[in-house]
């Protein structure tokens, strides 16, 4: 079993005001994972926000217009924050909300915070203009910036007592942080190929006629660009199965976050499928009315009974 300590015994002005914060950016920025986020009780919730915000200003610095040198000098500041946050040199003066919020949550939640030198660490492969021969290269890029937010979140979560298996609950979360990105990443291929960038691996692109590369709203001459999406579909909805036998292990309202974080993005994913082309058009996204719906779903339970039914057969 995984502990977490969810008694707030009190909670100061200033930490109450850095997590406001932080709830206020996770609520304004986060399209998706807001969903999810809001049906954790108070205190999951504001220790989600602290995690969010803090990977929010990481992201952000690595999408801004900055140079590369000088963004990777602010990712070390932020990394040196990260060490301060752990030898627990901030208080709760400090002026930096993000920086408060999430010295209280590591303080009250086992969460493993090296995951967000990794973080930083995937960040900064981006700033280096890396690219991925194969998927087992861009796998260690979505451990660092998704897989690590996974084992993150599951210390804010925590395993049910007596779950069987538990012990392979932060290989699971990784596995589903690993589906979400490679989700990202194709839903965002046309976006980042305007940024200079491109996640997917070479191999593949060659596989499948693409190396040219997403310059525009149609595929490439002579490319089978439906058949890689829907191989890298393929390879996503794998993940997330296997990453989905996290949920019987969580209590019903952490299980309901992840049911409803992973189902927004499962959604988008089989819309990909139905139309791999439109993700050359523009960003693919799902009405607000939708999201609330798997959030519900996810909350009733649904996902998980309908997952776990499965994971059974497949193991009979
Ligand atoms: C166990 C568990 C909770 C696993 C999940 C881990 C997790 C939340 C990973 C996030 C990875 C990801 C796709 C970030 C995109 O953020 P973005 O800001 O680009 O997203 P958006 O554009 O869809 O809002």
């Amino acid at each position: 079993m995984i502990r977490t300590v969810e008694s707030e015994p009190h909670m100061s002005a200033p930490v109450l005001a850095a997590y406001g914060y932080c709830e206020a950016v996770t609520g304004q920025q986060a399209r998706n994972f807001a969903y999810g986020i809001r049906l954790l009780p108070a205190p999951k919730r504001r220790a989600m926000s602290a995690l969010y915000a803090f990977s929010r200003r990481v992201d952000d610095i690595g999408d801004g217009v900055l140079a590369p040198e000088v963004k990777a000098k602010r990712l070390e500041e932020t990394r040196a924050l990260l060490a301060r946050i752990r030898d627990r040199s901030v208080d709760e003066d400090d002026t930096d909300p993000v920086a408060v919020a999430l010295r209280h949550t590591a303080d009250h939640f086992p969460v493993p915070l090296d995951g967000l030198d990794e973080l930083i660490d995937g960040v900064l492969m981006d700033v280096r203009g890396e690219t991925y021969e194969t998927w087992d290269d861009l796998k260690v890029y979505c451990r660092c910036v998704a897989g690590a937010i996974g084992r993150l979140s599951l210390g804010v979560f925590g395993t049910e007592p007596g779950a069987r298996g538990a012990e392979r609950a932060p290989e699971y979360a990784d596995t589903l942080g690993l589906a979400l990105q490679l989700t990202n990443i194709l839903r965002d291929v046309r976006e980042d190929a305007e940024n200079g960038r491109t996640y997917l691996p070479a191999d593949d692109l060659a596989k499948f006629g693409c190396s040219a590369g997403f310059d525009g709203p149609r595929p490439p001459e002579g490319s089978d660009f439906a058949g890689l999406v829907h191989f890298e579909v393929r390879r996503a909805r794998a993940l997330f199965a296997e990453g989905y036998r996290l949920l019987p292990m969580l209590d019903r309202r952490s299980g309901a976050c992840v049911a409803a974080m992973a189902g927004i993005y499962r959604r988008l994913l089989d819309r990909i499928e139905r139309e791999p082309e439109a993700v050359l058009r523009g960003r693919v996204s799902l009405p607000g009315r939708e999201k609330a719906y798997v959030a519900v779903r996810g909350l009733s339970g649904l996902d998980a009974r309908h997952v776990s039914r499965r994971t059974v057969r497949r193991r009979a």
